[in-house]
């Protein structure tokens, strides 16, 4: 048999910051979202996997498209943002992304941030579809620090329930630092995020124990039992399990969005983003005790280092971030390929 061209070309490709923004933002377009709405998600997918946070970076982009094709959200959606006390703000997405919420009411919650020493951010009728970094990180540059939990949808058995009601509800929590860039903490509260178990269902990778159950609710190893009638577990047993139920009230009941429960996608094959909402909190550290804030955060850093740590989270993301800068953001041939024929769609 003759080779074939294919069988020489590459299986990995390298595309700039710039160009897979690009890329991805043409998609958006061409799928029904407006241009602003189009550049915050792809912005947000790129610095995803150009931080090597590939559960939720071009991975996610045919669940975006399934989902704008649905008719489930609203990709053209104009948030309402409401300035409602010194401290609050709530923004309606008008059934449209969380993160253009998030943008629409960045300067005035920065602003009552710094005045008031302390800002609300309450998002509701809002779908997430991505990791929760990105959208504290950039506080935390700016010397503020930053909280945010956002819902998802029932996958998860709460500790010592026999179904599942809670979602994955991630926790990102960023603060500045005197001497690198901010601390930055992001997880999901369940064992592991439901992208990870498609990930390793799509790999035929078996999961480490104690992730999920199956649909009889016994302990299994197998992605597919897991997103096939079964369920996932909360980290940590009952802990985990409060964390996210804390989760639910303060990016649900708080907010004024919907439960992981409460919404009901089946009207909408493909739809694949929670419908459901998100809670942000600033402090502006200046305000507190009056020390330097990023100094202290410093000192425990050395003093975590000086007791053995090696890795801090957000370590590895940044590791991935200089290598992506330095030789581009490694994306797989196939899922390139993809990519651009959902840009000419
Ligand atoms: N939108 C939504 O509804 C949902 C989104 N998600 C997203 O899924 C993503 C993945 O979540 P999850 O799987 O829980 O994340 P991981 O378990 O991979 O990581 C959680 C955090 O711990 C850090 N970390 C991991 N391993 C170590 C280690 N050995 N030492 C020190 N720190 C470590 C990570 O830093 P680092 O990043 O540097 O590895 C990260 O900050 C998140 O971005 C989350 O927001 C999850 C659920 C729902
Ligand atoms: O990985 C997860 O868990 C989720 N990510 C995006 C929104 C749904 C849950």
């Amino acid at each position: 048999m003759s080779a074939s061209p294919l069988d020489h070309a590459p299986s990995t490709t390298h595309l700039s910051y710039e160009a897979l923004t690009l890329l991805l933002q043409r998609i958006f377009i061409r799928q029904g979202t407006s241009e602003s709405v189009a550049q915050v998600l792809a912005e947000n997918c790129a610095s995803a996997e150009r931080d090597g946070a590939h559960s939720h970076g071009v991975f996610r982009v045919p669940g975006y498209v399934s989902t704008l094709n649905s008719g489930w959200v609203d990709g053209k959606a104009v948030p309402i943002v409401e300035d409602v006390a010194s401290g609050f703000v709530r923004v309606d997405a008008v059934n449209g992304f969380a993160q253009p919420a998030l943008a629409a009411a960045r300067s005035l919650l920065v602003d009552k941030a710094r005045s008031a020493g302390i800002a609300l951010l309450a998002i509701h009728n809002s779908h997430h579809f991505a990791a929760l970094w990105p959208d504290v990180e950039p506080f935390a540059e700016e010397g503020l620090v930053a909280l945010s939990v956002v819902n998802s949808m029932t996958c998860v058995v709460p500790h010592g329930a026999d179904r599942p009601l809670f979602g994955t509800n991630p926790i990102a929590f960023a603060a500045p630092r005197a001497d690198g860039p901010p601390i930055v903490f992001d997880l999901a509260t369940s064992a592991i995020a439901h992208g990870d178990v498609q990930i390793a269902a799509r790999k035929g990778e078996r999961l480490p124990p104690g992730m999920g159950v199956d649909s009889l609710g016994q302990p299994t190893q197998d992605p597919k039992a897991i997103l096939e009638g079964g369920a996932l577990l909360p980290f940590g047993g009952h802990k985990g399990s409060a964390l996210s139920m804390m989760v639910e009230l303060l990016a649900a009941a708080l907010t004024g969005g919907n439960f992981s429960f409460e919404f009901n996608w089946s009207d909408h094959p493909g739809a694949r983003t929670p419908w459901t909402g998100q809670l942000v909190i600033l402090i502006d550290p200046s305000k507190t005790t009056g020390q330097n804030f990023a100094e202290r955060s410093q000192e425990l850093v050395r003093q975590m280092h000086a007791a053995g740590l090696r890795r801090l989270p957000g370590d590895r993301r940044h590791r991935s971030r200089a290598k992506s800068q330095e030789i581009g953001i490694e994306i797989n041939a196939q899922d390139l390929k993809q990519l651009q024929e959902l840009a000419e769609d």
